[in-house]
């Protein structure tokens, strides 16, 4: 039986991968050999010794300590692209909160109540407030040609919108999936200067952290829209508040509000609800089970965002093992060779790394006892053995 924790409320589909006679799952679950999380942050909890596997229904991993998960050999899990398409549909109406002054126009209608016959009278007269662009024919850029940036910006061509597209580091999946109409930019600065929107799509990492900063900001084309539907610190809060303040920044939509931004004019705040459907929350929950079943039963890794990806088909009634170890010289010899020590024949295996760490998969028609677990794990760089 293993046992796997949950930080976050998961959607029920889960069980499909995860079936009671085999995974006890639970809020309270203690030693349990995999996490499955959504936002809840991880980053002050201690690793149970159990622990071998972390799987986050969704994208975004910064809540995530990865090289503490590293060093211990636990192996992350995301769902890349299970929740895109929530994500740019909310996108698309951010696009449309940020240019028509819907949000300001139903919070002004609301305090029409109590006008009887003359709310009509009054909407009329007072509609001039809310007045703002199309976006046909306007200039937008996405930061970020992932699954989500993708996604909206071949939908925002859709509205006739002229976009720009800026990822050095673009997959070929992604290159593939982008529209011939969306043009590559080279560089975010230039982006800044000729857009009139900007949507930002990266995952928070040091290097992103503060990207849309005050020197960034200023020199953006005046009345730029900005919307932030990735990380909140991703953006620098006081350099958004002055650039509103100077009309660089005419509107500020994120689906990551703090204090600072809540109640001010021109800032649209919306509670996280990038990836809240029942589709996507479906989509996220099924692929984070899956996945995290098939390491803790196969040793399968698929969709790691901290080890390599490693997949051996299981050959019915065979026995498993698989070395976490560090990506040094002579490790394969020293695990084979401890492994032929004790007289088991390795029927398959794959070895593969990233980074700094590797990962044996071995398969026999002989079970490993704990002798030679316990060889395997005194190899020097050997940092975790598991059987399957
Ligand atoms: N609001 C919400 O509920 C949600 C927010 N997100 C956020 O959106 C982010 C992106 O999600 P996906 O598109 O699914 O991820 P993804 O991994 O498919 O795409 C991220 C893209 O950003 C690019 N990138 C990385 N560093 C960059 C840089 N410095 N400049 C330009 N491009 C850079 C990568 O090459 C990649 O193509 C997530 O990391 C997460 O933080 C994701 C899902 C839901
Ligand atoms: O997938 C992501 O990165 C998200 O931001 C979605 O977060 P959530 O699962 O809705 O808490």
């Amino acid at each position: 039986m293993f046992k796997i924790g949950t930080l976050n409320a998961i959607s029920d589909s889960i069980y499909d991968h995860l079936p009671a006679d085999q995974f006890e799952v639970g809020k309270e679950v203690e030693g349990a050999q995999g996490i499955l999380v959504r936002s809840a942050s991880m980053h002050e909890m201690d690793f149970d010794e159990n622990l071998l596997a972390i799987a986050r229904a969704g994208a975004g991993v910064n809540n995530i300590p990865l090289d503490k998960a590293s060093e211990k050999g636990i192996v992350v899990f995301n769902t890349p692209g299970a929740n895109a398409n929530a994500v740019k549909e909310l996108v698309l109406a951010g696009l449309l909160l940020s240019s028509r002054k819907i949000a300001q126009g139903i919070e002004w209608a609301r305090t029409l109540k109590g006008q009887g016959g003359q709310v009509g009278k009054l909407v009329e007269k007072g509609k001039s407030q809310f007045v703002g662009p199309e976006l046909k024919g306007k200039k937008l850029g996405v930061v970020g040609l992932g699954a989500i940036g993708v996604m909206v910006a071949n939908a925002a061509t859709a509205f006739g919108m002229d976009v720009y597209g800026y990822d050095p580091y673009i997959s070929v999946k992604s290159a593939w999936g982008v529209s011939r109409a969306v043009h590559y930019v080279k560089s975010i600065e230039a982006m800044v200067e000729e857009c009139d929107y900007i949507t930002i799509h990266v995952p928070l990492a040091d290097a992103t952290r503060g990207m849309f900063n005050a020197d960034l900001l200023g020199r953006a084309k005046e009345g730029l829209r900005l919307l932030n539907f990735a990380r909140g610190e991703l953006v620098d809060t006081p350099a958004v508040l002055a650039a509103l303040q100077s009309g660089k920044l005419a509107c500020y939509v994120t689906d990551f509000p703090n204090d600072e931004l809540l109640n001010v004019d021109n800032v649209i705040c919306i509670p996280h609800l990038g990836a809240s459907t029942p589709e996507s929350e479906e989509n996220c929950a099924h692929m984070a089970a899956e996945q995290i079943a098939d390491y803790l039963q196969n040793g399968n890794i698929v969709n790691s965002v901290n080890f390599p990806h490693l997949e051996m088909p299981r050959v019915e009634g065979t026995f498993r093992i698989g070395v976490v170890h560090k990506n040094v010289s002579k490790m394969i010899g020293a695990i084979t060779g401890t492994i032929g020590q004790y007289n088991i024949n390795i029927d398959n295996m794959l070895n593969k790394s990233r980074g700094e760490l590797a990962y044996t998969l071995i398969e026999s028609n002989h079970a490993a006892g704990e002798d030679v677990l316990s060889a395997l794990k005194g190899i020097e760089g050997v940092i975790r053995v598991l059987t399957f």
